[in-house]
């Protein structure tokens, strides 16, 4: 389906996702709506909402058979359609959702099973297939239409213990169980997270044995995993289910119901910017300015790449050589360390910090505070007083899960980073009764988005997705890889799991107001907070372990020849470089020229260090820049060490280049 076809069917399911997010704020225990919508996200292209709503839709599945927290409202909910189901007063009779899902072989429906001299249960519900209708659309069903739905609803006020459709809820939530385990696994798979699909396909194999679907994805990602290893240069014979690759992609994009992300080069957003600004760095503004657009193809002769328009900060004024340019305080930030070391809030080095040691009033040790229910410490009583007003109240800390350490086992340091920092967004957005992109720390951080019409191309999608489509059983064959342009790093665990566990953990019902805890929120959230963050390690061959995001400063972009440098301990400190890189043909490094920034100038800062030759930092800053580095110097040393000794002016588009640059 292609052009105007496929536009319309794109407003069609919009319609349709905005309609279900809307009945999902009304019933947030609703599990078919979760199902339904993650249908619909399927349907869309974006497999990872898709798993983060059967993901939901199963924890409240579980809610109902194992009786957990929210067991009342989720039964509830069910309940509405077990009504229905019993009466057989609807003749599509299940929600289509949950239609063709059996559970002949689960142990769920085994113990139902009349025994031969058993007195047959009046309460006990019809073989389900009886409830199932030819019938295989939503159309014209009650569930499209509110008010009958809501009158169904009014009927589910009956004590639960006691309710004789209590078997029906139960086996109702059975088979949205398998359901939802085949949604997750599948939507895995189409995002490469073979290793969680896998394991899904495991746990929804335990609750309903021989279960078909589940037996034919669990093929496929076997499949999958066989040929990445081979593709990898390894061997069958090697192949092992414990160690499917497990980083998956999503797309890296301004989702088209996402209202919360500002026109960042608007009059609007400058002037709210460069009112932040002047707190922090008096003689600079923020201004949009053009780009290359750099990939990972260009090389070192192609002067003419595409442009955009980003932002990035200037000096209005003369800046001395040694002066201090910005001077930033944030609280987004995250530490992996034990929690008594590092300030909570700042992230300062509590402990490290020898400048006045010894001296009572002023060592860093001495002037520190600590909470006096968890073991966070703060550096004095102003650190302490943006932790209250920003993320954290008198008496709750969110203590439990920001201590990794005490949670999760050893795993890549930065993303743990990563997902810490989503967590302090979500703290803030918790405290300040926000969105959490509507905070003023996130809302114009850059996110490296994606156009949707890029992400678009290739991805598999139809509202009747099964393991069994030619396309999905074709990606499996190809090693189950999703399309290339899908740029945000994804991780069941971290994007869908440990999020809900932390908001759990914390206290807060992860069902209610979807719209501020959904999983789209969370991916924008993670596309930001890599596209800025910085990491420091506390221990030179140790990994990373503080991470931080100053907006302001992360507005500044790279050069390899800055005009300031950086440092980072209770603040992002930046100061006007003393002395600068000369480029000189021939021999662009070990000379230097006088620092100080003219007024008009861009500052530029350095996302790497800039004493390596140029192909060391040119791999060094690729992932941040999304390319290779064009800045002036890069381009001439690098021309330089082909022996290429053209002045730049001369370097033009470069026909055999892959890049657009000639096109
Ligand atoms: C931390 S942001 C810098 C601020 C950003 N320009 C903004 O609008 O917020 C990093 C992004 O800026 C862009 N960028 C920074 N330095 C660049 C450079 N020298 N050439 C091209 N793009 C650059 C890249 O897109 C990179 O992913």
């Amino acid at each position: 389906m292609a052009g105007p076809e496929a536009a319309l069917r794109m407003v069609a399911l919009l319609e349709q996702r905005h309609q279900l997010t809307h009945m999902l704020t009304l019933y947030p225990y609703d599990l078919v709506l979760y199902l339904r919508r993650a249908v619909i996200y399927t349907d869309m292209g974006y497999p990872d909402l898709a798993a983060s709503d059967a993901f939901r839709a199963v924890r409240l599945c579980y809610e109902i058979i194992d009786e957990k927290a929210y067991y009342k409202q989720a039964f509830q909910a069910i309940r509405g359609y077990a009504v229905i189901v019993d009466a057989k007063d609807e003749p599509a009779g299940l929600p289509r959702v949950m239609r063709g899902v059996t559970l002949e072989q689960s142990s769920a429906t085994s113990n139902d099973e009349p025994q031969p001299d058993e007195e047959p249960d009046p309460y006990k519900p019809k073989p389900f297939a009886d409830y199932i209708a030819d019938d295989n659309s939503d159309s014209n069903s009650v569930w499209n239409d509110e008010s009958k739905w809501n009158n169904y609803r009014s009927r589910t006020d009956s004590n639960f213990i006691d309710d004789p459709l209590f078997p029906l809820c139960v086996k109702l939530a059975s088979i949205a169980r398998t359901r939802c385990h085949q949604i997750i696994a599948l939507n895995l798979l189409l995002c490469g997270c073979l290793g969680s699909a896998y394991e899904i396909c495991e746990d929804g194999l335990e609750d309903d044995p021989g279960n078909r679907e589940l037996l034919q994805i669990k093929a496929l990602v076997d499949t999958a995993g066989r040929q990445r290893l081979r593709q990898s240069g390894g061997h069958d014979d090697d192949y092992d289910p414990a160690d499917l690759p497990d980083r998956g992609f999503a797309r890296r994009e301004v989702y088209p119901w996402n209202t919360f992300e500002p026109h960042r080069c608007s009059d609007a957003s400058l002037a709210f910017l460069n009112e932040q600004l002047a707190k922090v760095a008096p003689k600079c503004e923020v201004r949009a300015v053009q780009l290359p657009v750099l990939s990972a193809q260009h090389s070192s002769e192609c002067a003419a790449a595409p442009e955009n328009w980003q932002l990035g900060i200037f000096a209005k004024e003369p800046i001395a050589a040694g002066e201090v340019v910005l001077r930033e305080y944030s609280v987004l930030t995250a530490s992996n360390r034990n929690k008594a070391e590092a300030c909570d809030a700042c992230g300062f080095d509590i402990l490290s910090d020898t400048k006045n040691a010894g001296d009572k009033e002023n060592s860093s040790v001495d002037r520190s505070i600590s909470c006096n229910d968890c073991c966070a410490v703060y550096c004095d009583e102003e650190c302490y007083d943006q932790a209250l007003g920003a993320y954290r109240t008198r008496n709750f800390c969110w203590e439990d899960f920001a201590s990794p350490d005490k949670k999760w086992g050893p795993r890549d340091a930065n993303d743990t980073l990563y997902l810490l920092l989503a967590t302090r967004v979500l703290t803030m957005a918790e405290r300040q009764r926000h969105h959490p992109l509507e905070l003023k720390e996130v809302k114009y951080l850059w996110g490296d988005f994606v156009p949707a019409a890029t992400n678009a191309q290739g991805a598999i999608s139809s509202n009747d997705l099964s393991p069994y489509s030619p396309e999905v059983v074709a990606m499996a064959a190809a090693g189950g890889n999703p399309p290339a342009a899908w740029s945000l790093p994804f991780d069941f665990t971290d994007h869908i799991i440990k999020p809900l566990v932390f908001m759990d953990v914390s206290g807060v019902d992860i069902y209610c107001n979807p719209v501020k805890r959904d999983a789209w929120v969370l991916n924008t959230l993670f596309a930001k907070l890599r596209g800025t963050a910085s990491a420091r390690k506390s221990r030179q061959d140790g990994p990373p372990d503080m991470a931080a995001v100053y907006p302001l400063w992360s507005l500044t972009n790279h050069d390899c020849d800055p005009n300031v440098t950086w440092e980072w301990g209770d603040r992002m400190v930046l100061r006007a470089k003393e002395e600068r890189v000369k480029l000189v043909e021939g021999k662009a490094a070990g000379i230097t020229r006088p620092g100080g920034i003219v007024a008009g100038e861009e500052i530029l800062s350095h996302y790497c260090d800039v004493n390596l030759p140029v192909q060391l930092r040119r791999d060094w800053v690729r992932g941040t820049l999304g390319g290779t580095c064009m800045c002036q110097r890069c381009l001439h040393e690098a021309a330089t060490e082909q022996g290429d000794r053209k002045p730049l002016a001369e370097n033009k588009a470069n026909p055999a280049c892959t890049c657009s640059c000639y096109k």
